[in-house]
């Protein structure tokens, strides 16, 4: 008896891979995959002695990550969709770098189903999240913590003043301080499938991690008459309250701090892929 599944072959083409061959192919693809993990593994073994990522001290790497994530957009083909893949390296890099030196991520409304999607496609499942009762409460949670990640969201309510225990001003760009915590990503990162629904988030982290300089996340206060028309300024993407904005831009602080003195530098983060869109 035929195989129901096995297609017929038509005259004069190549015979059509048996559904045993073509499974025998997935498990040796898969175990070539598993294999490769185990190798990953064990090199992130000798990477942890190579770092000396110690007590308080945090394993990701901003600027190594945006890279590989470049690389993966770039050599990307066929069928699976790119933020699949991209889901599968961030489980296993979150894994990696939580193995190095375990962290939690500390996000307002992470019980809510589409922030803890987000935090879990992001971060993995390996990772602690703690659902801060305010963003400004997340970020100084990382700030005390020294190894931990703060989730915030781009459009989250800007009166909160989520920044208001961090150590201000250009420092951040230098790297020259090494408590508190600074904006240290931008995500989404590559561009998202359009089945996924994540708002534009900062990842908050300790000061000492040196990110990517690429844009610059800055907060100003719009009460004091300073930054009166954001739109001219030179950012790229606003996020305005009332009385306060968050803004991004190329420019570094010095540049920066001359058109608005009031600005306070949150940190830099490697350019998104598209961004802004
Ligand atoms: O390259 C490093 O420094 C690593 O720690 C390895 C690794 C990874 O798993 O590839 C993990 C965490 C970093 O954020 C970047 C990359």
């Amino acid at each position: 008896m035929t195989d129901p599944a096995t297609p017929p072959v038509a005259p004069g083409s190549a015979p059509a891979a048996s559904l045993e061959a073509l499974r025998a192919d997935i498990d040796a693809a898969d175990e070539q995959m598993h294999k490769l993990l185990i190798h990953r593994g064990q090199v992130i073994e000798q990477l942890i002695a190579a770092k000396k990522v110690g007590a308080r001290s945090a394993a990701f790497r901003p600027d190594r990550e945006a890279d590989m994530m470049r690389r993966i957009a770039g050599r990307h083909s066929g069928q699976l969709p790119l933020s699949t893949v991209e889901h599968i390296w961030r489980e296993i890099i979150g894994t990696f770098t939580q193995l190095q030196a375990p962290f939690s991520i500390h996000a307002a409304g992470s019980g809510t189903a589409r922030m803890r999607d987000m935090l879990r496609f992001y971060f993995g499942f390996m990772s602690n999240l703690v659902d801060a009762p305010s963003s400004r409460a997340a970020v100084d949670a990382v700030a005390a913590s020294g190894e931990d990640l703060a989730v915030v969201a781009f459009d989250d309510p800007l009166e909160e003043r989520w920044w208001g225990g961090l150590p201000v001003s250009g420092d951040h760009a230098t790297g020259s301080i090494v408590t508190g915590a600074k904006v240290i990503a931008a995500l989404p990162f590559l561009p998202l499938d359009e089945r996924l629904d994540f708002p534009r988030v900062f990842v908050v982290g300790p000061a000492n991690v040196s990110g990517l300089t690429d844009i610059y996340a800055y907060a100003i206060e719009t009460d004091t008459g300073a930054a009166s028309d954001l739109a001219e300024l030179p950012g790229a993407i606003a996020s305005r309250g009332p009385r306060s904005a968050i803004l991004v831009s190329r420019q570094a602080p010095a540049q920066f701090h001359q058109g608005t003195p009031d600005a306070i530098c949150l940190g830099s983060f490697a350019e998104p892929m598209g961004w802004p869109d």
